[in-house]
């Protein structure tokens, strides 16, 4: 099988953690090219991934990570396309689970699902409204809804794009998905991320990632109602 996948990470002040992402994924079959879209990172974050071996597209300012994943597959060159986060440490190397079913044909869209967290991070709000909102528009139950860690072809990211503002990508990209008849697959990885705290950071996080996702689902039942869907 030919070398064409295109890894692409969206990145916002992830120095701590991109050089051991990126060295995870030197290993594994396939990758044409690894993108790291620096969102607007003020830590060394795009230094890092240079000294690292990737490609580094950088943000004029912080947009959000829908945007850069769009700005990430518009620099892309490969047939598949797997989107990971910067913060997977060593666990990135799991990610040929989710790019091999797509390259054989198996699925169209696969996405990682994850063990449960190590540590108590929220309390689940987000990701309960997450999978609510995902069982209401598709009638599926998501393992991970939120999980950006998916793969796919090309032509199903171009018909996707441009995606969702902010964290609101996810959950809007799997509903458009399912709309345009995608076959969307979860596969069980033994990936990890940082689980943000319940200090002010992690209160505020998760409130960002709240809004961003209640915006879509308001936006798509909106199309629903005057008969887009
Ligand atoms: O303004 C931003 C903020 C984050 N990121 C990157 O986006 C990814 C995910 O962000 P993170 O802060 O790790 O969010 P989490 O809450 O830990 O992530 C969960 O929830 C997000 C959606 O809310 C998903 O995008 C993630 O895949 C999922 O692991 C990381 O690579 C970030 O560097 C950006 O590119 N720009
Ligand atoms: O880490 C995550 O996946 C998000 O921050 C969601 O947090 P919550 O579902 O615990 O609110």
């Amino acid at each position: 099988m030919k070398d064409d996948v295109s890894v692409i990470i969206p990145a916002y002040n992830e120095a701590a953690v991109i050089t051991a992402t990126l060295n995870s994924l030197n290993s594994l079959p396939h990758i044409k090219e690894i993108v790291v879209v620096d969102d607007g990172s003020n830590d060394g974050t795009a230094e890092k991934a240079k000294a690292a071996g990737a490609q580094v597209i950088v943000q004029p300012f912080n947009k959000g990570k829908g945007a850069a994943l769009t700005r990430g597959l518009q620099e892309s060159l490969g047939e598949y396309i797997c989107f990971l986060d910067a913060d997977l440490g060593e666990s990135a190397a799991c990610a040929a689970k989710l790019y091999q079913p797509i390259k054989v044909g198996n699925a169209d869209i696969a996405i990682a699902a994850f063990p449960p967290a190590k540590s108590k991070g929220g309390f689940g709000v987000v990701t309960n409204l997450a999978r609510f909102g995902l069982r209401s528009f598709t009638g599926k139950e998501f393992q991970s809804p939120l999980s950006g860690q998916r793969a796919m072809s090309r032509g199903a990211a171009e018909r996707l794009a441009p995606f969702a503002d902010g964290f609101g990508v996810e959950v809007s990209f799997t509903i458009d998905a399912y709309r345009a008849g995608f076959r969307v697959i979860e596969i069980p990885v033994e990936m990890f991320h940082r689980e943000t705290g319940r200090d002010w950071r992690g209160f505020y996080h998760r409130g960002r990632q709240c809004c961003h996702v209640a915006r879509v689902f308001l936006e798509k039942a909106r199309d629903r109602g005057r008969g887009f869907d």
